[in-house]
């Protein structure tokens, strides 16, 4: 079997710079036509000539003839101000806004403290730009269970800032859990929508520790229960426009990942497709995989769908042990495994 597809587009991407950005850019770039490219480097991406600056080096670490689009972001810190989102729309490059709560995940540290006690007129001005705000929706509070964190942010944060700013666009990226998904629903389509990855709809929280603790599968959030994978299927593969495709593809330097205090983040951008078809078609649905991949996300932030196509077979390919690099390697997602479905262009 093989499907035709138009191009999908990422829109949760961690591209990171330097070898790392090198070694990742072409996985991304042959396969996707825009990404939303994430803003945790160090230092954070946290203004708009950062942005521009760092655009720059990705567009340089692409293969010649790539047709690939880097759509990039800010990171909010409590001190952002109005006019830098303002600054940031006008460059016609940066595309949203990334809300990391301090401390919550990966490069954080700079991130927001105190939401609507330091960042409203940002907030404000960002529903003047009309510019979403991407969020990593999990609370920082060390009392809270690591995988209570979502639901406990949706009560405390994301219900809260919807009720003040209605007609913010929010993305809320990477969701987890069946709480996200009944908070996504009772939202206003259009206007908030979430991303979903693939490895949150493969593999459940067993999977950290089949056999062994396995670090390449740790992500932020955490993987969960079964019971919120199948809810995240089964909102996905409904049909729902209020999901598409983010990887989150997050790497790591295999040494940072298998040590003592490993990172959080899965390298998944050469397996994102073939898991996501995978998925769709344990479901049944198929026939939407291609508005998950390819329509919804592009809707939602207001561009025009991709007009070239890729192609999926149904054909088994081995998934490499190891990506190696000039300063170290990289561990993919599903490591030396088979997978069904290979893209083709
Ligand atoms: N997802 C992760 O586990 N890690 C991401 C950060 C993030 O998306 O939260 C990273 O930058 O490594
Ligand atoms: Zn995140
Ligand atoms: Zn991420």
């Amino acid at each position: 079997m093989e499907l035709s597809l138009t191009r999908p587009d990422d829109w949760h991407l961690h591209l990171r710079d330097g070898d790392l950005l090198e070694a990742v850019a072409p996985h991304s770039a042959r396969i996707f036509g825009r990404a939303i490219v994430m803003p945790n480097l160090r230092p954070p991406i946290s203004t708009t000539a950062a942005a521009m600056a760092y655009r720059e080096s990705i567009l340089k670490a692409l293969p010649v003839d790539s047709g690939f689009s880097p759509l990039m972001t800010l990171y909010l810190t409590d001190t952002t101000s109005p006019s830098e989102i303002r600054l940031a729309r006008k460059s016609g490059v940066v595309y949203a806004a990334k809300l990391y709560p301090a401390g919550a995940t990966t490069n954080s540290q700079d991130g927001v403290t105190d939401l609507f006690g330091k960042c409203l007129p940002v907030l404000h001005e960002m529903v003047e730009q009309n510019m979403p705000l991407l969020v990593h929706g999990e609370v920082t509070d060390p009392n809270v269970d690591i995988f209570d964190r979502e639901k406990v942010f949706i009560d405390t944060v994301l219900r809260p800032l919807i009720q003040k700013l209605p007609q913010l666009k929010v993305v809320m990226e990477h969701i987890t859990t069946k709480e996200a998904v009944s908070f996504i629903e009772s939202c206003c389509e259009g206007t908030v929508a979430a991303t979903v990855t693939p490895q949150h709809l493969v593999l459940n929280r067993n999977s950290l520790f089949q056999g062994g603790l396995q670090p390449h599968n740790y992500c932020l959030p955490v993987l969960k229960r079964d019971v919120h994978r199948q809810a995240i299927v089964s909102a996905v593969t409904s049909g729902s426009r209020r999901y598409f495709l983010g990887t989150d593809s997050a790497p790591h330097e295999r040494m940072r990942k298998e040590c003592p205090c490993g990172c959080a983040g899965v390298f998944n951008a050469p397996v994102a497709l073939s898991l996501y078809a995978k998925i769709f078609e344990e479901a049944g649905a198929l026939d939407k995989l291609e508005a998950f991949i390819s329509f919804n996300g592009a809707d939602f932030y207001g561009l025009p769908r991709n007009t070239s196509k890729i192609k999926l077979s149904k054909t088994p390919w081995k998934v490499p042990e190891c990506f190696s690099f000039a300063s170290g390697d990289i561990i993919p997602l599903f490591a030396g495994k088979t997978l069904d479905w290979l893209p083709s262009f």
